[in-house]
């Protein structure tokens, strides 16, 4: 299969307001309103690419990954079809609510939702943000990346690296405690057709809200400490010190979102080839900084 990129993602929530204030005022992001029931968030040259639906609980929607065209979306329908994946046609409604050509749903052997699409629609307005950031890292790398909950996690390391063609990038084993009798949870960071480090990363561990975290990155480091000052002005609530990641290089933080899970704001995210890249284990989450226990306080 050849995903080129994750191309939006979905949140659940019980308050779009909530959203919109957090979107716009801590992140910069630019709200623009779908029908009653759905917030886009727009981050660049497409009309959103964070998509919040109301629903009963806050939480993870879906990533919607992005493949070439009809041929290559066909293509990846037939090849979930031949390893059992249940899949489920989008309407045309459907279609045009997410302003895609096509789209399907499908889930991971855990559960965790997703949409595959082709054609975005375009509508090239410019991406104005309201708190002056001048761009966020897409087009060729895609929006970000997630981290998903994994606790089936050979199964489902399994299920995208064979049904959905990700590539391993690097992975990591942590423990949360000395105990060395409790056992390590591992994390992989998983490529797809394009240089971002990571678009998807599995974490052997069930998260409630259905998802680990978001990440979304601008275009430089000043943005990030200017996202920091908003955070404190907000009072949004911090899971993770600024640090620099020693895989992807990212220097990032972690908050909390009204969706129930986190999200990474960063910068200077490392531009892969893939053709010179060989996998490794990190014994270190960073370089420096991402003092996770800041969250947990
Ligand atoms: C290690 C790492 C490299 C690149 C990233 O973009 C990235 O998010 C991470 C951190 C992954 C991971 C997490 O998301 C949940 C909380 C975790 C398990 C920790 O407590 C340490 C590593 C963290
Ligand atoms: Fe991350």
């Amino acid at each position: 299969m050849d995903i080129r990129g994750l191309g939006y993602v979905t949140v659940l929530s019980r308050d779009l307001a909530q959203w919109r204030h957090y979107a716009t005022d801590v992140l910069g992001m630019m709200a623009v309103d779908g029908d009653a029931n759905t917030l886009l968030l727009k981050m660049d040259e497409r009309p959103y690419r964070l998509l919040i639906e109301r629903a009963e609980r806050d939480g993870y929607g879906a990533c919607g990954w992005e493949v070439a065209g009809a041929a290559a979306f066909e293509q990846a329908l037939a090849e979930l079809e031949q390893a059992d994946v249940p899949v489920q046609r989008g309407s045309a409604a459907e279609a045009a609510q997410r302003q895609v050509q096509a789209l399907a749903r499908f889930q991971d052997p855990d559960g965790n939702r997703h949409e595959l699409f082709w054609g975005p629609r375009q509508d090239f307005a410019r991406f104005i943000s309201p708190v002056g950031i001048n761009a966020f890292v897409t087009s060729e790398l895609g929006m970000g990346h997630a981290v998903l909950p994994a606790p089936n996690f050979d199964r489902c390391l399994d299920f995208y690296q064979k049904v959905l063609g990700f590539g391993l990038s690097d992975l990591m084993k942590v423990r949360f405690t000395p105990d060395p009798a409790e056992p390590e949870k591992r994390i992989h960071f998983l490529h797809c057709n394009n240089a971002r480090h990571h678009s998807l990363a599995l974490f052997e561990c069930p998260i409630p809200s259905g998802c680990v975290h978001l990440m979304v990155e601008v275009d430089s480091f000043d943005e990030v400490g200017r996202a920091l000052d908003r955070v404190q002005a907000h009072g949004v609530k911090l899971s993770a010190t600024l640090g620099k990641h020693t895989n992807d290089e990212m220097t990032s933080f972690y908050m909390q979102t009204p969706g129930g899970f986190d999200l990474e704001y960063g910068s200077g995210g490392k531009v892969m080839d893939w053709q010179r890249h060989t996998a490794f284990e990190s014994t270190v989450v960073s370089h420096w900084g991402h003092d996770f226990s800041v969250g947990r306080q």
